[in-house]
């Protein structure tokens, strides 16, 4: 594939704890597989996907940082280019949840103010173990104006929607600032736009 293979290019970042399944959700979705025994992120690792969405070909480049703390300052350097950041919790780890806090203040300090943030609850497989109630995280999503989501990456529910959910709220916004700086020359292909408002489906 070449270089101009594709119409539009977004980066996309994974953050959230250690242990909360940001390795595993990439995997699934880059590689449709969920590892066994999948260690610790060291730094960031850095994946590709090229997926097609009426009919435009979208690019993702998808980082996965490392929840650990001792690696929070290399991490921290990824946010500002991110087009998108996918902020993970464990559905099953109520700590997990009560460090989003910190979470939107990292997101705060280092990401673009036009990022696109999603908030996600995995491991919906363990609904038994669950610790933090599906209503008290969309009530704190919907209070930081962040999409919420919940995603098994072991029995892949979710997943695709996921990343796919994204790319076209990406589009979205790429085609309503492109109107917005044109506002003298319509564009064209304008009535494109109308159809990605009904494709997505994120709420
Ligand atoms: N049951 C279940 N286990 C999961 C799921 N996703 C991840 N896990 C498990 O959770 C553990 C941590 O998964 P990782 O993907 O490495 O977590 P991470 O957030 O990338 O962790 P760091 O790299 O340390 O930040 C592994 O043992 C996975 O097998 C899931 O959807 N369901």
């Amino acid at each position: 594939m070449s270089m101009e293979d594709y119409d539009y290019l977004f980066k996309i970042v994974l953050i959230g704890n250690a242990g909360v399944g940001k390795t595993c959700l990439v995997r699934r979705f880059t590689q449709g597989l969920f590892p066994p025994g999948q260690g610790a992120t060291i730094g960031v690792d850095f994946m590709i996907k090229t997926v097609e969405i009426n009919g435009e070909k979208v690019k993702l480049q998808i980082w996965d940082t490392a929840g650990q703390e001792r690696f929070r300052s290399i991490t921290q350097s990824y946010y500002r280019s991110a087009n998108a950041l996918i902020l993970t919790y464990d559905i099953t780890c109520e700590d997990s949840f009560r460090c989003l806090p910190e979470w939107l203040k990292e997101i705060e300090q280092y990401a673009n103010n036009q990022v696109v943030t999603i908030l996600v609850g995995n491991k919906i497989d363990l609904a038994d173990k669950r610790e933090v109630l599906r209503q008290r995280a969309e009530d704190f999503a919907q209070a930081q104006s962040m999409l919420y989501l919940e995603t098994s990456a072991k029995e892949s529910d979710n997943v695709e929607k996921l990343f796919l959910d994204l790319a076209c709220e990406l589009i979205r916004e790429a085609k309503q600032n492109k109107l917005d700086n044109n506002d003298t020359a319509p564009m064209p292909g304008e009535g494109k736009t109308i159809s990605y408002l009904n494709c997505c489906s994120l709420n």
